[in-house]
């Protein structure tokens, strides 16, 4: 029977998360996946033909072959080649990653830059530069990488076949465990690419690697909920694609092969993907009952919004003493933290950080955590955290802007803050370019700029309020505490009352 999805945990019997997640992109053993048995409806048992001995020139297959690079999954029963070194050296390479020990897989990347792509998005290079902290993220060790210029990507392969052929050569100089692509590809490439390297040769893209990375750093059980959400939706679109190609190859004679086992495996993971939705949304529930308890004291909630490593956290710590991972290394933060700050002036405003954004951001991974970023949507103000000392900082203003419209929040009042001024190379210039263009500039890290940035954020609230003139007797006069707390008092006049109390019996 198809096993879908593991756990979150990963243990030594369970080296790599990478190889956990993307074993289960393909419902049949390659002799990997050693737990992974596939029943398939002809029963047939076949050995896996090693992807060398199908290749031609180059190391690429035979494009003449009938049942070429799309040919369908064969099932075999073959255990994994154990590897003389391994035993030994592998050992080396389990790494501790987020508080989890993860086996430290070799990896490659691969980008494409289309021809005619738009020059202010990211380029190839800036992407794969950015792939590369993303697989140092999950715990891989980055060895090499290339990119090739095309006009379209290949349908069958993603990348020519010359390319190809050299990756193939560099995978196997380099002892290459993983080749990661810098898009999302199709399950016939993925397929099609792993069958060209051969061998051990995993291949994944970057929507996998960055769904493992949530799945490492998931901490709270939503969390863990939404990413394995995703992630089945992720594998869903491939099974389909994966089985209805044994349709295609049966040629309608042993007609509903594929489609019984396409069948199968989606009601597995359908009901999978239902149990999920339901304990989230009972997950969810008891947020939004606290959520509402909280707004029941109408402060004005402030979220924090940003690219991933631009300082959020840092800045939500600085405030108000808050002790929120921040470190180097992209998602730190997937669940949102909601903390009071208190002004000196004495208004306070509630201040939440939530998970950083990235370009080419998986949709299911926005769709999933859109309950999470609810949190965004019942802001009074969202405040842009930029890291301006990045060189592509504009670029990653443009991703954020791009999210933000999917989440359907950009009609929410908008504060643009340029963080880790520090690290710029001339911080004065930087300053007097954010006061031209009216941003507030801070460093998160040593508290920079922090006043002006509360009295921006207030004077920006203040905009949204709704001018209230309010009598308050003086035996009520303890309102006057959370008026100022909730509002912005402009004038305030105490007028005394005489009362002139008859004595009835004098009259
Ligand atoms: N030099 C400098 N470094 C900063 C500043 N603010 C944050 N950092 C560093 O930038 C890194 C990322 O900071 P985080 O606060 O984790 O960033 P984040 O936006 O919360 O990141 P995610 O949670 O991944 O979205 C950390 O190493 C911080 O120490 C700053 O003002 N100056
Ligand atoms: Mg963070």
């Amino acid at each position: 029977p198809l096993r879908l999805l593991s756990d979150h945990s990963t243990t030594r019997s369970n080296p790599s998360l990478i190889s956990t997640f993307l074993g289960l992109r393909y419902p049949w053993p390659d002799g990997r996946a050693e737990s992974k048995e596939v029943e398939v409806e002809t029963g047939a048992t076949e050995e896996v033909t090693e992807g060398g001995s199908e290749l031609g020139v180059n190391g690429f297959p035979l494009e003449t072959k009938e049942d070429g690079l799309d040919s369908p999954p064969k099932v075999s029963s073959r255990k994994k080649k154990k590897r003389p070194e391994e035993s030994d050296s592998r050992y080396d390479r389990y790494k501790l990653r987020n508080g989890r020990e993860v086996f430290e897989e070799k990896a490659y990347l691969v980008g494409v830059e289309c021809k005619g792509s738009k020059g202010d998005t990211f380029g190839i290079e800036e992407s794969l530069e950015e792939l590369a902290q993303l697989a140092d993220t999950a715990g891989l060790l980055v060895v090499g990488s290339t990119y090739q210029k095309l006009a379209s990507p290949n349908l069958r392969t993603y990348i020519g076949s010359g390319k190809v052929a050299e990756i193939k050569s560099a995978v196997h100089a380099l002892n290459v465990e993983t080749v990661i692509f810098d898009d999302e590809l199709s399950a016939g490439q993925l397929r099609n690419l792993e069958k060209v390297f051969g061998g051990d040769v995993r291949v994944c893209d970057r929507t996998a690697l960055i769904l493992d990375i949530f799945n490492q750093r998931a901490a709270t059980h939503e969390a863990a909920l939404q990413v394995s959400l995703a992630q089945m939706e992720y594998q869903l679109l491939r099974l389909t694609k994966i089985w209805a190609h044994l349709e295609r190859q049966a040629g309608g004679k042993v007609k509903g092969m594929g489609e019984k086992q396409i069948e199968v495996d989606k009601r597995i993971l359908r009901t999978q993907i239902g149990e999920l939705r339901k304990e989230l949304e009972s997950v969810r529930k008891h947020r939004k009952q606290y959520r509402y308890r909280r707004l029941s004291v109408p402060v004005p909630v402030v979220s924090l919004v940003g690219y991933t490593n631009a300082g959020k956290s840092t800045l939500l710590n600085h405030l108000t003493g808050a002790e929120v991972l921040a470190e180097d290394q992209l998602f730190a933060t997937l669940d949102p933290t909601t903390r009071r700050v208190q002004m000196k002036n004495g208004n306070e405003f509630l201040l939440t950080d939530t998970v950083g954004f990235i370009q080419k951001l998986p949709t299911m991974l926005v769709a999933a955590f859109r309950a999470t970023l609810e949190e965004i949507s019942e802001s009074s103000l969202l405040v842009h955290v930029v890291d301006i000392s990045h060189p592509l900082a504009q670029q990653q203003m443009d991703a954020v802007d791009k999210v933000l419209q999917e989440l359907y929040v950009a009609s929410i009042p908008k504060l643009v803050v340029w963080n880790k001024v520090d690290k710029t190379d001339d911080p004065q210039r930087v300053k007097t370019q954010a006061e031209k263009q009216g941003v507030i500039c801070i460093s998160a890290i040593n508290g920079d700029g922090l006043e002006q940035f509360c009295n921006a954020i207030q004077t920006k609230l203040k905009d949204s309020l709704v001018p209230v003139e309010a009598f308050v007797p003086y035996d009520k006069g303890m309102l006057l505490n959370t008026i100022h707390q909730v509002g912005m008092v402009e004038e305030t006049y105490f007028s005394t009352i005489s009362l002139f109390v008859v004595d009835p019996c004098k009259k």
